[in-house]
């Protein structure tokens, strides 16, 4: 089957429920159907599917839109502010589906059942007993007028259930995973509306692909299964069947797919961490697609660089130090101001006023983070902490070392060239036995940034006083 989408009319989507916060796995989902329409002059949709009534909110939707939006993801149609194909909330859309119901059940290609719930476990107890696959035997397929009308007026709300052809196969192409072939036989006549009247998500989400003009279908391999039954509802109705591509899912340390309803880490947790939105993207984009290009990519080059032939099958695991990695790229990919507007909601009030493009300067190296920032802005303008190994440096200076570096420091002016010059000269000490008590004695840590440079930020005045703390641990 010849796809029906071009690099000119490609039309991708992404389809959340509000039930939950987005985890990285819906993240990297959403990112990739946003840049396989980027990469084109594609267009992007984003559609609610609120119909589990229990567990969508308007919290979580208001969430949705506003974590997509923190990632950098912009969609052409939606909720917030329409397009040609709304609406793009499917509780909204029930007079629609209603037609299309009608429809099929006016075709004969779809028939109400009344059984119950017991019912229906109680008949596939008999099947898994007889060692088959449990499906619905399709007995109220031939109910007729007056059986029906007999169930209606016991209160009997019925389902209405797809009737799947008896023989033959439905062919099912995927872009990640090839042409698979499923028997009709095997599928089994399946829930299209809930007793309730609410639409079943195999029906929903097909007729709204098909409705909104989306052509290419990227999300999660947790819905391949779905496939074969949406495309029968699709022929069913003649209505065009998207390009399909099942994306492998990304799992979590234990191994299980990251799912809303487990309460996997939210983007909006990794955001209150202070992870950048472009290393969240990075890492994200390279979890199951191949790059050419290894460093750092903005959002154009992301998309630009993005095929769908590209896409792996293998399924990715979060893993916590990659996205490090992407951060640490991120980070260095911005100027010295846009790092302090980004670390300004957790250090507002811990660097002094005009010394923050300068600590950003001194410290951007050694950071990952905005809690390595905080920490070191406390080393530079509170009272640092000495860690054990900083505590033995300090305690390993010879005899008179303290004092030396104090009287010195003081001569010096708080010049740092001319101040370890003297020192070195006075104390005989040079290279790491110099260095190494002077960073232990002011930063609390062996390593870090140039004292050079944090000399200044420090300031003569806690030099001393920290110099004067060192001594007294001789
Ligand atoms: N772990 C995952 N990895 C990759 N994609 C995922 C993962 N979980 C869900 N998706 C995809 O995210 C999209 C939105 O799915 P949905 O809103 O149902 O999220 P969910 O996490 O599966 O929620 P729930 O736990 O409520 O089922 C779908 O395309 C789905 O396939
Ligand atoms: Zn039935």
């Amino acid at each position: 089957m010849a796809p029906y989408y071009s690099t000119m009319n490609l039309k991708s989507r992404f389809a959340p429920s509000p039930t939950g916060f987005l985890h990285l796995g819906n993240a990297r989902t959403a990112l990739f159907a946003w840049l396989a329409a980027r990469s084109t002059q594609g267009c992007f949709v984003l559609r609610l599917e609120d119909t589990d009534q229990e567990r969508s909110t308007a919290l979580y939707e208001h969430a949705l839109l506003e974590d997509l939006r923190w990632l950098g993801l912009d969609w052409d149609e939606g909720p917030d502010h329409g397009g040609g194909h709304g609406p793009y909330r499917q509780m909204e859309r029930q007079s629609i589906y209603g037609d299309y119901f009608a429809r099929l059940q006016t075709a004969g290609r779809a028939y109400p059942c009344y059984c119950s719930a017991d019912e229906l476990a109680a008949e596939r107890a008999v099947q898994r007993g007889a060692g088959k696959p449990p499906r619905y035997s399709g007995r109220c397929r031939h109910l007729d007028a007056g059986a029906r009308a007999q169930r209606e007026a016991a209160g009997l709300r019925p389902t209405l259930r797809f009737r799947v052809p008896d023989h033959g196969t439905v062919v099912v192409p995927d872009l990640v995973w090839g042409e698979r072939h499923y028997a009709l036989a095997d599928l089994g006549d399946f829930v299209i509306r809930r007793s309730d009247g609410s639409p079943a998500f195999f029906f929903a989400n097909a007729v709204d692909d098909a409705l909104m003009e989306v052509n290419l279908v990227l999300r999660g391999e947790d819905h391949l299964s779905n496939t074969p039954r949406q495309i029968l509802v699709l022929q069913a109705l003649d209505l065009p069947i998207p390009a399909y591509g099942h994306l492998p899912l990304l799992l979590g340390a234990d191994g299980q797919p990251l799912s809303k309803r487990y309460g996997a880490i939210s983007l909006r947790d990794l955001q209150h961490h202070g992870y950048l939105p472009a290393a969240i993207r990075n890492y994200l984009a390279r979890l199951g697609h191949h790059y050419t290009a290894t460093g750092f990519l903005n959002r154009v080059a992301l998309a630009q660089g993005f095929s769908l032939t590209q896409i792996s099958r293998a399924p990715g695991h979060f893993d916590p130090e990659q996205l490090r990695h992407w951060q640490r790229e991120a980070l260095q990919s911005l100027d010295d101001a846009a790092i302090w507007t980004w670390l300004t909601p957790w250090l507002r009030d811990k660097v002094p006023m005009g010394q923050e493009i300068a600590f950003v300067a001194a410290v951007r190296a050694n950071m990952v983070l905005p809690a390595d920032a905080l920490d070191w802005a406390e080393r530079c303008f509170a009272v640092p902490l000495a860690d054990a190994e900083a505590i033995q440096t300090i305690a390993a200076a010879p005899q008179g070392f303290w004092s030396a570096a104090q009287a010195t420091l003081r001569a010096a002016g708080g010049d740092y060239r001319l101040w370890t010059k003297t020192l070195q000269k006075e104390s005989g000490q040079r290279g790491k036995a110099l260095f190494m008590p002077l960073r232990a004695a002011l930063t609390g840590l062996t390593h870090g940034p140039e004292l050079a440079v944090l000399l200044p930020l420090i300031g003569e005045g806690r030099a001393q006083t920290r110099l004067q703390a060192a001594a007294q641990l001789t």
